[in-house]
């Protein structure tokens, strides 16, 4: 049973929504045990963490990084750091942001870099680029054209049940699926 942790933090819904899509693609892997952790309640799911085989990060890009209840959970790692008790547990990321850019790629940055910090191995998103060509569409699985993990994009004036659209829900879920099917063949190596 490979055990796959979604870790997101949201503040009004939208990234909520992105991280339900990569649990359920996860959880939609056979023999998958897969967690939907809210960032408020980390402190109470450090065994969930500790016991991971996978870990996917997820916070709304704010002002050009992970908002700060996110922050502050990263920084809650040091001690794990210090010990590299996260050493080869598999790692991807997701965020969610109003611009179509946002510098929401800095927000995956910063989370690829924390996964070197802990000697994690980052699993990228794994899908050619959509939307960027003259026959494109922004129903296209990875409409925002990332590579380091799932982006997806919330109009600031739209609820979550409507934003971020369905291809960034689609994007989501095909990130948790790779990750879990990852962790499944990390496993038996
Ligand atoms: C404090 C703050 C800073 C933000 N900074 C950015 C930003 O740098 N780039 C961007 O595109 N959107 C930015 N936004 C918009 C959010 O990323 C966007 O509304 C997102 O959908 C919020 O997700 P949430 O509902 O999960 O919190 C910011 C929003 C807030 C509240």
């Amino acid at each position: 049973m490979a055990r796959v942790a979604v870790v997101f933090h949201s503040g009004y819904g939208h990234t909520k929504v992105q991280a339900e899509a990569v649990h359920r693609g996860a959880a939609a892997v056979a023999g998958t045990d897969a967690a939907l952790i809210d960032v408020v309640d980390y402190e109470r799911n450090w065994d969930l963490l500790d016991r991971a085989d996978a870990v996917i990060f997820g916070a709304p890009t704010y002002m050009a990084g992970a908002s700060a209840p996110f922050k502050a959970f990263l920084d809650a790692t040091a001690s794990r750091w210090a010990e590299q008790r996260w050493k080869d547990k598999l790692a991807a990321g997701f965020t969610n942001s109003a611009g179509h850019s946002g510098d929401k790629l800095s927000t995956l940055q910063q989370f690829n870099l924390f996964a070197m910090q802990h000697g994690m191995i980052w699993v990228g998103l794994g899908l050619l680029p959509g939307h960027h060509t003259s026959t494109g569409t922004a129903e296209d699985l990875n409409r925002l054209a990332g590579f380091l993990g799932a982006m997806a994009q919330s109009n600031a004036d739209q609820a979550a049940d409507v934003a971020p659209p369905p291809a960034d829900r689609r994007t989501a879920e095909h990130l948790g699926r790779r990750v879990a099917e990852a962790a499944a063949r990390w496993r038996q190596a």
